[in-house]
């Protein structure tokens, strides 16, 4: 703010610090007039008018007075603020630094200033719109004029400059040749970006080259290679016949060095001289393999460079459906080509053999594998030149190989046999038309011609050349136009529609103009289409044997799933008879040895006067009464770790500890089994005789035995020992629904507990003399909770049941029967009320 006599001058909006070059902005400065100020212009004179003499005066006219309308006519006559604007000029023009304004002489320049108002010092806020359009720092001036005093308020605004690309101008900072190429020019290029390009482009250039004469000088080095020159002494020559087909036979040649080298001929052999030739192909051993041998008969042979170039051509051949080249040999006189053998022979041998089955699924196969390797050779601008049946020949999965291709001046024969009128014939069959005449080059469709003689001995199976006729023309017109081919040699049969489709092959591939021949590629895929089995017969044959292999796979799975049910139930039936491990070891064919079982118990029971209802039944009514009962019985035991020993009549013999020893505890098994079959028979009835109660008597021992098998002839786990014999009697000597138990068992289940048993008293046992037994009358019953008032049976001493007691006192009661019923009587009464407690089916009525 500035004060001038009163006058004040300030910014109410200043100029931004920055502003772009040619942005219009606003400022805003006020003016305002002390009091003081109207005396300090009379003073000062600064008012011109007439009228203005006094403050008071002043201050009307500043404050009053209008101004004119127009900034123009305004002065300080009329108007009291009758100049008002800004002005602006650019520092960097100023030669010295002054205030930018009109009144102060200055070297610079002024060089804009905006649009003058005019008005009354009521006004207060004066407005005004600035543009700066020169770069740098610039000083801005409020300017006004009141009377002939002028006032000017300064402050100070950076003009940034405004970057416009393609304005032609380049300011360095924001402008440069990589941001605006159109007003700073085009970058120049750095060394790097120029290693950066340059160098991958001379590398690829480089190793372009490179790789063109790698190329090259790979083409040389094979021209020169001689590495497929093979020493014709290092091949193995065949000693043995080759009789993979039926025709195949071997016949020794002469062979101009001391190896006796064999040939494999492969074709029908005849004496005529006219009729089709032995042929023959000499096989030998080459690096492990058995390949091919073609003698060149030349006297004269130079390995030339067309002869190298050839060689290289047919090296450079890979195809599954061309023999492939293995070298050949070059010396005079054993000039060869070796090339890959196929052991099924030539395309022609298999044709013409009758005793090999072809379905079209072959024949089409055979067609295809021509066409496909024939498609190749065109490919490579090759022509066959010599294309016929004899020259396509079957490798061991019966795929179709083209052979003798290429190699044309090296197979140039000087000192070959003439021709035989049949093989005259045959190249003839072989010519296309247009090579007929002259001694023409073979040709592209020349070999489709002579593949669709190939065709035709594919359909017809028969020679090219027959023997019976001479006459070509005859022997090879088409197949008429339909369905009719030949199958036999000369019996016309329908075959499928396809094989139309086939015949109007063979009709194209015999045009007489050869433009009008198919390409081998149009006849590969043509084939292709009208083979009704796409995949090769072989594989064919594979997907059935591997159909067969899964089938059998499922067939004896199954099978094996029998034989272990089978296997189970005779394991079954074996462990019914015999223990597992005697059985595993009978099975196995160990020696079976005897065991002997220190502590056991033995089991006999046998039916009370079996004899006299043996003798009142029939022998079925007894098989069938006996059946069921031991069917019973045998139920039962399974509960038990008991083993059955046998049946011997009406005889059950069981034992426990044996085969597997538990301790004392057989006593306790065998015994609580004994009750469980006795109780049994309470129930059982005899199917014919329903009305008579079934006895048992059974007899229990426990001691020693020794188990073993004995016999081979429906061997048998026997046990052997006293204690058998023991048991045995106690059996005999028991009573009907009894079990008589000898002292040793007695002890064993005084040790055990929890069963009640009486003694019988001294008995007479035969061969044994005296012995004490007992009889095993049931199970001691659960200790129920006591009701009020009931003494324990066990601890009451009036209680007499032989549980848990010394020996002595069974003793005393065994001197009674009498007090023992007595005895009973009263416990029945003292536990009447007790319900379950004393039940007649754990107490054995012992009278
Ligand atoms: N098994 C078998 N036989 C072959 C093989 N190569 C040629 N042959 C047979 O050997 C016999 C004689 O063959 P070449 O000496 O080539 O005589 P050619 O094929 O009749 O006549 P060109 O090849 O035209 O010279 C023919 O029956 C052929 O089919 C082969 O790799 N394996
Ligand atoms: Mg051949």
């Amino acid at each position: 703010m500035i004060d001038c006599g009163g006058l004040e001058m300030s910014w109410v909006v200043r100029p931004p610090e920055e502003v772009v070059s040619g942005d219009v902005f606003s400022v805003t400065y006020s003016v305002t007039a002390q009091d003081s100020f109207y005396q300090w212009a009379m003073d000062q004179d600064i008012f011109p008018h007439s009228s203005v003499s006094s403050a008071t005066a002043a201050r009307v006219f500043c404050e009053s007075h209008d101004c004119p309308a127009n900034w123009k006519d305004a002065n300080g006559d009329n108007c009291c603020i009758h100049h008002a604007n800004i002005h602006s000029c650019p520092l960097g023009f100023m030669t010295t630094e002054r205030i930018c304004g009109p009144w102060i002489p200055d070297d610079g320049r002024i060089f804009t200033h905006t649009l003058s108002t005019a008005g009354k010092m009521t006004q207060t806020n004066w407005t005004a719109k600035v543009v700066l359009v020169h770069a740098g720092l610039t000083s801005l001036i409020a300017h006004i004029r009141v009377g002939r005093m002028q006032v000017a308020l300064e402050a100070k605004t950076t003009v940034l400059p405004v970057v416009v690309c393609g304005d032609g101008v380049c300011d360095g900072v924001e402008e440069v040749c990589s941001t605006c190429p159109a007003d700073c020019g085009d970058c120049p290029m750095t060394a790097a970006i120029k290693v950066a390009i340059g160098l991958p482009v001379t590398v690829v250039f480089i190793s372009f080259i490179i790789t063109a004469m790698w190329f090259k000088y790979q083409k040389q080095r094979m021209l020169w290679d001689e590495s497929w020159i093979i020493d014709f002494r290092q091949i193995k020559h065949d000693q043995v016949a080759r009789t993979t087909m039926g025709s195949i036979m071997s016949a020794p040649i002469a062979n101009s060095d001391s190896n006796a080298s064999r040939v494999t001929a492969l074709s029908s052999c005849t004496a005529h001289a006219n009729s089709r030739k032995q042929l023959f192909t000499h096989t030998g051993i080459y690096d492990g393999r058995t390949v091919a041998i073609k003698r060149i008969q030349t006297k004269t042979f130079s390995l030339s460079k067309t002869i190298r170039r050839e060689v290289k051509q047919v090296r450079e051949l890979d195809h599954p459906n061309l023999c492939k080249f293995f070298g050949g040999c070059v010396e005079v006189p054993n000039v060869a080509i070796i090339t890959e053998y196929c052991p099924k022979g030539s395309l022609n041998d298999v044709l013409l053999n009758d005793e090999i089955p072809l379905n079209w699924g072959f024949r089409f196969s055979f067609a295809t594998d021509i066409a496909r390797g024939m498609s190749y050779l065109h490919q490579h601008r090759i022509c066959h030149g010599r294309l016929k049946s004899l020259n396509c020949v079957l490798d061991d999965r019966w795929v179709c190989k083209i052979t003798d291709y290429c190699l044309t001046i090296y197979r140039r024969e000087d000192a070959a046999e003439p021709l035989s009128s049949y093989q005259m014939r045959l190249r003839e069959v072989y010519t296309p038309p247009e090579c007929q005449t002259a001694n023409q080059e073979p040709t592209l469709p020349g070999d489709v011609f002579s593949y669709s003689i190939i065709l035709l001995e594919i359909a017809t199976r028969s020679d090219p050349v027959p023997v019976e006729d001479s006459s070509l023309e005859c022997a090879w017109c088409p197949p008429p136009p339909g369905t009719h081919l030949w199958q036999g040699r000369q019996t016309p049969v329908r075959v499928p529609q396809s094989m139309s489709r086939y015949g109007g092959l063979i009709r194209r591939c015999r045009s007489h103009n050869p433009v009008h021949r198919p390409t081998f590629e149009q006849i590969r895929k043509f084939v292709y289409r009208i083979n009704p089995n796409k995949v090769s017969p072989v594989d064919m044959m594979m997907n059935l044997m591997e159909k067969y292999s899964k089938h059998l796979e499922v067939l004896v799975a199954e099978r094996t799933q029998d034989l272990m049910h089978e296997k189970q139930k005779t394991d079954r039936l074996l462990y019914s008879m015999l223990p597992k491990q005697v059985a595993d070891d009978l099975r196995q064919g160990k020696p079976l040895q005897a065991q002997s079982y220190v502590s056991t118990t033995v089991f006999f029971s046998d039916i009370v006067g079996f004899t006299h209802l043996s003798s009142s039944s029939t022998p079925y009514q007894v098989v069938d009464f006996l059946n069921k009962l031991y069917t019973t019985f045998d139920d039962i035991i399974d509960n038990y770790d008991v083993y059955k020993v046998e049946t011997i009549g009406d005889a059950y013999m069981v034992v426990s500890g044996v085969p597997r020893v538990n301790g004392i505890q057989h006593a306790a098994e065998i015994s609580s089994m004994a009750l469980d079959l006795v109780g049994v028979c309470r129930s059982f009835r005899i199917p014919h005789k329903p009305n008579t109660q079934l006895q048992i008597r059974a007899g229990i021992h426990s001691g020693p035995v020794v188990a073993g098998v004995v016999g081979t002839k429906m061997p048998r786990y026997c046990l052997f020992g006293d204690t058998v014999n023991t048991s045995s009697r106690m059996e005999s000597t028991s009573e009907a629904l009894k079990i008589q138990v000898s002292s040793s068992t007695f002890y064993l289940l005084e040790e055990i507990g929890g069963y009640l048993l009486q003694c019988r008293g001294m008995l007479q046992v035969k061969g044994k003399g005296d012995m004490v037994t007992y009889w095993l009358e049931g199970k001691q019953p659960l200790q129920p909770s006591k009701p009020p008032g009931v003494k324990d049976p066990v601890k009451d001493p009036s209680t007499k049941l032989a549980s848990r007691k010394p020996a002595s006192s069974m003793s005393v009661l065994d001197t009674d029967r009498d007090r023992e019923m007595e005895r009973r009587e009263r416990d029945r009464e003292r536990y009447a009320s007790i319900p379950g407690l004393l039940n007649h089916d754990l107490l054995l009525d012992s009278a």
